[in-house]
């Protein structure tokens, strides 16, 4: 906690739960994200990760009933994907690319020690350094371990080939894995092991106080009510609330919720800055997603911080422990490669380490109340669930880097709260850790690292984004206002609800068009909602200055106003009556004549481009309600003449 003497690094910290401040967190990065990525991207070692991502069944619901593993929830973001070419569709944005190896049994690992995989992944990969050889599962893991029971030992997949980023899962399919996830967040007071919320059979709870075990029976009958329910209604939510959500506050469960919370929001930033425009196939940062998504969510912003704090501490213990066990290999048949995967690892682990004077994050406040171990079971039992809920995404990449991440967090919980400290390296604990952390383990736990550290990167590239464009928008504003001296009302507004959302552009007519200007100007794709709303008022423009251009000529036209400047006796000051002679009335009454002459013909020479431009304008809105556009109101209307006129 910020206020904690442990946490060294801010007295004033503002990512809550963790102990730095958010530019503390931002040096750090930009020191260690450079060596990251060296690691992730160059080594052999980190660059592929196993996992079985085709043989295992979604647990928690069934896959046939359209939940997940169907495409037909599990992708559509646009109305009609027909439209689009094959390639930018989500169906194709979410298959796995590049090579795919099988885990070799053991006597081929034996045969080819240096070629287990037999080139399946290229060439010039290094096979020693990926594929792994350990498979044996830890009771202390907070998330389940790929190759747990499944037939297959799943496959060797390349991370650089396959990155994060937008693929269109989206929809119902996509919502339910996220609500599922967030269920999980239910501690009790005396929490018991099993999930409270996911359909499982319900273990005697260990002394439970009597409301909360009162809350968790209400919560399952409600459960067996949604199911029967979901039996008619697929889109019937699959957990039921518990009814404890809100209460009980501890620290454990703020730090469940961050780490769910702060990886979704990572999973986001991905997806907003490397976004493809499904409409132009340009793949680049979408502005109006992230602030849709992430800036108009500030505390989403501080978990994804607060998580690269838990994992920046994660390393930095795990620095020792590899380093001052030589025997840990990397890669078995290539000992240059070992040295120098060990030495990109040291790299991150040092800096991770040294950047800041103390830790980021202090896991000794943790799981010290009388409760502790049981807490800290239900922690690791509702880690494990959302592990499991990973095999419920509905697309391959989205599960690949879901699944990666998961076990990434897992494996910085396991080396937080299971590992000894840095202090006890020279006691006997730490001889498990080399063998106690498996390679997928490492791979997850460096790859989720560098997940948040580009996540950290763009997020400040995306608020430099949205300073510039709110920039922009005032600057056009003030030259609109006329200058300095005028400051316009919507100037004054709060900007960052200008930027995107259509409903503040209702309130504010000329935003729309200078927001999607300056969107396009920044290279960034305006939400569909934005550009329709920008056509409307185009047209509602051009409207009216139709009208007015319209009652401008009705004006020259007017032959009455040689009459109208006549002085009459209520509008000027200085006219004095007079009675008119004979001679004058007929002068006065033949110009009247002559002029409601005049005006009958020309409404008769008129008439044919009236009746043109009236015919073509209500052609023109009925196209426009045919295809779904807002139909643009009438120019023309029908109106007895006035006498007045005359
Ligand atoms: C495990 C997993 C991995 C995915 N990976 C990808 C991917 O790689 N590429 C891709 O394009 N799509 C991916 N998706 C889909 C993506 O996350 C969104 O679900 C999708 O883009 C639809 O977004 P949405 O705006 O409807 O809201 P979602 O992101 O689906 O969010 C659902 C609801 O959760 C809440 N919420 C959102 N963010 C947070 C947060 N940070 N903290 C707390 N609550 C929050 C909001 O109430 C929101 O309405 C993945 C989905 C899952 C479940």
């Amino acid at each position: 906690k910020s206020d904690d003497k442990s946490c060294a690094i801010s007295p004033k910290a503002i990512v809550s739960d963790a102990c730095a401040s958010y530019s503390t967190l931002e040096d750090l990065n930009h020191d260690v994200k450079p060596a990251l990525d060296n690691l992730t991207r160059t080594t052999d070692f980190f660059s592929h990760y196993r996992l079985n991502l085709f043989n295992k069944r979604c647990p928690f619901w069934n896959d046939e009933n359209g939940m997940c593993g169907n495409i037909a929830c599990a992708v559509e973001t646009l109305d009609n994907e027909e439209d689009i070419p094959e390639v930018w569709r989500a169906s194709e944005l979410g298959k796995l690319e590049g090579p795919r190896a099988k885990h070799p049994g053991k006597s081929v690992q034996r045969q080819e020690p240096k070629r287990p995989l037999q080139g399946k992944l290229g060439e010039n990969v290094g096979e020693s350094c990926v594929v792994e050889y350990d498979d044996e599962c830890d009771d202390r893991d907070y998330c389940v371990p790929d190759d747990e029971s499944a037939t297959s030992k799943g496959d060797y997949v390349s991370l650089l080939r396959n990155p994060e980023r937008f693929t269109g899962y989206a929809g119902d399919g996509a919502k339910q894995v996220w609500d599922a996830v967030y269920r999980e967040n239910c501690f009790q007071k005396s929490s018991f092991p099993q999930s409270a919320s996911l359909g499982e059979t319900y273990s005697v709870p260990k002394g439970p106080a009597a409301m909360d075990f009162r809350a968790v029976m209400q919560a399952a009958g409600r459960q067996q009510v949604l199911e029967q329910q979901r039996e008619q209604n697929p889109l019937v939510p699959f957990v039921a609330k518990t009814g404890l959500e809100f209460e009980d506050e501890c620290l454990e469960k703020r730090v469940f919720y961050k780490v769910v919370s702060g990886m979704h929001a990572s999973i986001s930033t991905h997806l907003c800055w490397d976004f493809l425009n499904q409409t132009t196939g340009q793949w680049q940062p979408n502005l109006s997603c992230y602030i849709n998504r992430l800036h108009k969510f500030p505390d989403r912003i501080s978990n994804l911080y607060f998580n690269y704090a838990l994992l920046t501490r994660a390393v930095a213990k795990l620095g020792p422990y590899l380093s001052s066990h030589e025997e840990y290999t990397f890669c078995t048949g290539d000992p240059a490669q070992d040295a120098d995967t060990r030495a990109k690892v040291l790299a991150v682990t040092s800096k991770a380490a040294n950047s800041v004077p103390g830790p980021v994050f202090d896991e000794s406040l943790m799981f010290k109340n009388g409760e502790g171990p049981s807490l800290k079971e239900d922690f690791r039992n509702r880690f494990r669930n959302v592990s499991r809920l990973m095999d419920c995404v509905g697309c391959d990449k989205c599960r690949l880097w879901g699944k990666l991440q998961t076990a990434g967090y897992g494996t910085a919980l396991k080396v937080l709260f299971e590992f000894a400290d840095n202090d006890a390296v020279s006691t006997t604990k730490t001889d498990e850790i080399p063998f106690k952390l498996k390679r997928t383990e490492l791979v997850a736990l460096f790859n989720t690292y560098a997940r948040l550290s580009s996540s950290l990167d763009a997020i400040q590239k995306f608020r430099a984004m949205v300073e510039e464009s709110e920039y922009q928008i005032e600057e056009t504003e003030n030259k609109e206002g006329g200058g300095m001296h005028h400051i316009p009302d919507r100037a004054k507004k709060p900007r960052h609800v200008i930027v995107s959302t259509p409903v503040a552009v209702d309130n504010d007519i000329k935003t729309t068009a200078v927001v999607v200007d300056e969107a396009t100007k920044a290279g960034v794709t305006p939400a569909p909602e934005v550009k329709q709303r920008q056509q409307q008022q185009q047209q509602q423009e051009q409207q009216q200055q139709k009208e007015e251009e319209i009652v401008e000529e009705n004006d020259k036209d007017n032959d009455f106003d040689e009459f109208r400047s006549e002085p009459e006796p209520d509008r000027d000051p200085n006219f004095v009556y007079k009675k008119r002679t004979l001679k004058e009335e007929f002068v006065q009454e033949f110009k009247l004549v002559f002029s409601v002459f005049k005006m009958v013909i020309k409404s008769y020479l008129r008439l044919p481009g009236l009746v043109y431009e009236i015919f073509t304008t209500e052609l023109q809105r009925f196209w426009q309600f045919y295809i779904g556009l807002p139909v643009m109101p009438r120019t023309w209307e029908f109106r007895r003449p006035s006498l007045d006129e005359l």
